[in-house]
């Protein structure tokens, strides 16, 4: 429940308590908190059982306005043994009433219902007033369990009973119960009126939540409340209460941002946090988190783009290389195709006039054509396959092997002289010989290879074909064989 317990501020108390209270003063002789008077009070003057219930419900109403809520439960149960025997309804439905807020107030709404119905139970039928104010505590435990309905009919009850002797915490209670109910209007009519008996009762707590509510209140039904909440401020500023104080600041910046003042608003809001350094520094805290959670997403993100955009590169690179392969690969047998090597062979070529020696083998398998026709097509693959893979084992890394077309084949012997040249043909020839094609283990094959050494203004064009010719002469010549061209 949002009620505030009475202040014991004489003003405020029903007659029979201002009198105890007097009495309480009179007997202790000394200015002393109202808890510890009573207190005092309590031990040493000779009260009747009732009095003495009557003194436990006000200290504990100063116990709890202390700060004490659970001492403040303790002292109204005591008084609560006291008044049973006494027979008072009144007096036993006003503590049940207290300790009913005191739960309602540490959020057990429940138990407060409970201890409220009960309270209602016990009030005489002549005490308006305090079935009006048990009304009200019911009212408020209602609708804090969702129960508009019944809450909003307990409120409309409370109008036809139309109290108007309550203590300054029971209009202020009565004003947020129409705030929660959305009736601004009266809700600011109520705090209104709180507001005025705190201040006649020098309560100035009480005073500064009431204008505290009316500035909100005024802002929100489009008002100016920026009087109101300047008034709470210099209440708040009087009592020297930091949450207070800064609540009224954390207002005015909202007041001032909704002007579209951010100085003013920046201000207040400077303020508010310098009130509340756990609750700046904690939001210092977050907002660099959030900031540190922002940038890593930001990151994240860039590095998940760039991530894809490796991949989406290298994939393309990849999609590229692929098709550079096709495009200069011999699809069978993965050698270097003719387009690599015309391609490759201009630069060869000019390192050869630059004087480095260059020499090119044409190899021509005999006879592949009977391969084919006699053992399939398929076969014929698998034997060039292995021919190339024979090649490429034959060659050093500077050598430049290719598929030139059919069954021939080109070996380009960068810095080799005509005589390493026919060496090296001359393995070849002897490997092809002796080789166990995997596809045919049967299979004997030979062959043909013309040799041809670069000589000065050679172009491609003129070295394969010195080195066709010298392939032509070794195929005439009974195949099987190396052989240059005529003018070597
Ligand atoms: N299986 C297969 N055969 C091929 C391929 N490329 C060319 N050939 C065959 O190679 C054979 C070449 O035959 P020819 O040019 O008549 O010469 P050859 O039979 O090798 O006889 P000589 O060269 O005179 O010793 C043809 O039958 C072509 O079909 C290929 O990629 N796969």
């Amino acid at each position: 429940m949002n009620a505030v317990s009475p202040s014991p501020s004489i003003r405020t108390l029903l007659p029979a308590q201002a009198d105890l209270l007097v009495q309480a003063r009179a007997l202790v002789k000394r200015e002393l908190p109202a808890s510890l008077l009573l207190t005092q009070a309590l031990r040493h003057g000779q009260w009747n059982t009732a009095e003495q219930a009557e003194i436990a419900l006000l200290l504990g109403q100063s116990q709890l306005l202390e700060g004490h809520g659970g001492k403040a439960v303790s002292t109204w149960l005591a008084g609560l043994e006291r008044a049973q025997g006494t027979g008072d309804r009144a007096l036993i439905a006003r503590l049940w009433l207290a300790v009913g807020d005191t739960h309602a107030r540490s959020g057990d709404c429940e138990t407060a219902l409970r201890l409220h119905e009960h309270a209602i139970d016990l009030v005489p039928g002549a005490e308006q007033t305090l079935r009006s104010a048990c009304r009200l505590a019911l009212a408020t435990d209602l609708l804090a369990l969702q129960d508009t309905a019944t809450s909003a009919a307990l409120l409309w009850q409370i109008e036809q009973d139309g109290t108007t002797n309550w203590p300054a915490s029971q209009f202020e209670t009565l004003a947020e119960l129409y705030r929660l109910h959305g009736r601004l209007t009266d809700a600011l009519v109520y705090h209104d009126r709180a507001h005025q008996l705190h201040a006649q009762a020098d309560c100035a707590a009480g005073s500064l939540r009431c204008l505290l509510r009316i500035g909100q209140l005024q802002q929100q039904l489009g008002q100016d409340g920026e009087a109101a909440l300047h008034a709470a401020l210099a209440q708040a500023d009087a009592l020297a209460t930091h949450v207070l104080q800064a609540d009224v600041h954390h207002e005015l910046a909202a007041l001032y941002e909704a002007r579209g003042d951010h100085e003013r608003a920046l201000e207040h809001f400077d303020a508010f946090l310098a009130r509340q350094p756990q609750a700046a520094a904690t939001r210092h805290a977050s907002s660099k988190r959030l900031a540190a959670i922002e940038m890593r997403l930001k990151l994240l993100t860039s590095e998940i783009e760039l991530s894809q955009l490796r991949e989406e590169t290298l994939a393309g690179r990849q999609q590229l290389q692929k098709l550079e392969n096709a495009a200069y690969r011999d699809s069978l047998t993965q050698l270097p195709n003719r387009r690599a090597l015309n391609e490759r062979l201009p630069d060869l070529l000019a390192a050869a006039e630059a004087g480095q020696p260059l020499s090119l083998l044409l190899l021509d398998l005999d006879h592949f054509k009977s391969v084919n026709d006699e053992y399939s097509h398929a076969v014929g693959d698998d034997v060039l396959v292995s021919a190339g893979e024979l090649l490429r084992q034959e060659c050093r890394d500077s050598d430049l092997p290719a598929r030139f077309g059919g069954e021939e084949f080109v070996l380009v012997l960068p810095g080799v002289r005509l005589n390493d040249a026919m060496h090296t043909a001359e393995r070849i020839r002897l490997r092809v010989r002796s080789q166990r094609w995997p596809a045919q283990p049967e299979l004997a094959l030979t062959v043909s290879i013309g040799c041809a050494e670069f000589l000065p203004g050679d172009n491609a064009e003129i070295l394969l074909s010195r080195a066709d010719l010298a392939l032509y002469l070794a195929k005439r010549t009974g195949r099987d064989r190396v052989c240059t061209a005529p003018e070597h």
